[in-house]
């Protein structure tokens, strides 16, 4: 993956994403618009060329899988579709490396607006966290918009979509008493998603506003349930 085209802007935007969503949300003019538990939802409302691209970040903490489990899970195309419900067709269009995919999907029409497409990078890796007291890894999935010549934007049935996403995940232990073996119930999973998706294209800036405070929450509440159901038989994957 190294000696590809695009590995240093994987790179670079892998690595800006990380220290983004480890930004606050203090500042910055983020809002709290949902809430579901330990579940937290942050947007700011914008706008480019009258489209609305607000950015979101969610934070969560989820017990009971790992933040390598939680970036397998999400990086897979496997299992895109078990847990994906805003897409309905997804297809690896490049394997860069076994840790770096393209995806092209076609996501769910947004009425009136009209259907979208999605092509972007995934890259997921592990990040050793020096400088955090409790030294445990961080594992990142990015996802990227870029382009492919033998699949155009807009090539008249879609429109293209550009978005960054990135899932941050850290693993925090809490060792059981007399040294005994780590179970599921000892651990938790800080996750904070952050996505800006511009639609690409005219799309009521209302509608848009309704579909996002509706269906974010569902995502990631969605997704992060299917995450713990499908490890709780398996051994942990630190
Ligand atoms: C429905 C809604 C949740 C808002 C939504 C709408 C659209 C684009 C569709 C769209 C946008 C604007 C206008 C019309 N259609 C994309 C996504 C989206 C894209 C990417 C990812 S990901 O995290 O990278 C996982 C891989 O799929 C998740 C969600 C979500």
């Amino acid at each position: 993956a190294c000696q590809h085209r695009l590995w240093p802007e994987i790179d670079r935007i892998s690595m800006e994403q990380l220290r983004y969503a480890r930004l606050g949300v203090g500042e910055g003019g983020w809002q709290l618009f949902a809430e579901d538990g330990e579940m937290k939802m942050y947007k700011r409302e914008e706008e480019v060329n009258g489209m609305v691209v607000d950015p979101l970040k969610a934070c969560h903490m989820v017990r009971g899988v790992t933040g390598h489990e939680m970036c397998h899970y999400f990086f897979s195309p496997d299992v895109r579709m078990d847990w994906e419900t805003t897409v309905e067709q997804m297809t690896v269009i490049e394997t860069i490396a076994e840790d770096t995919l393209v995806f092209l999907q076609v996501h769910k029409r947004i009425w009136p607006a009209s259907q979208r497409d999605s092509l972007f990078w995934s890259h997921m890796r592990q990040v050793p966290d020096h400088n955090d007291r409790d030294g445990h890894d961080i594992w990142i999935v990015c996802n990227h918009s870029t382009e492919n010549p033998d699949f155009p934007s807009n090539n008249g049935k879609f429109v293209r979509v550009t978005l960054t996403v990135c899932l941050v995940c850290q693993t925090f232990i809490d060792p059981p008493k007399d040294g005994a073996q780590i179970v599921r119930d000892n651990i938790t999973c800080k996750i904070t998603y952050c996505s800006v998706v511009n639609p690409g294209g005219w799309a009521p800036a209302s509608v848009l506003r309704a579909v996002y405070k509706r269906e974010y929450p569902k995502f990631l509440k969605r997704f992060t349930a299917y995450v713990i159901d499908q490890c709780k038989e398996k051994p942990i994957m630190f």
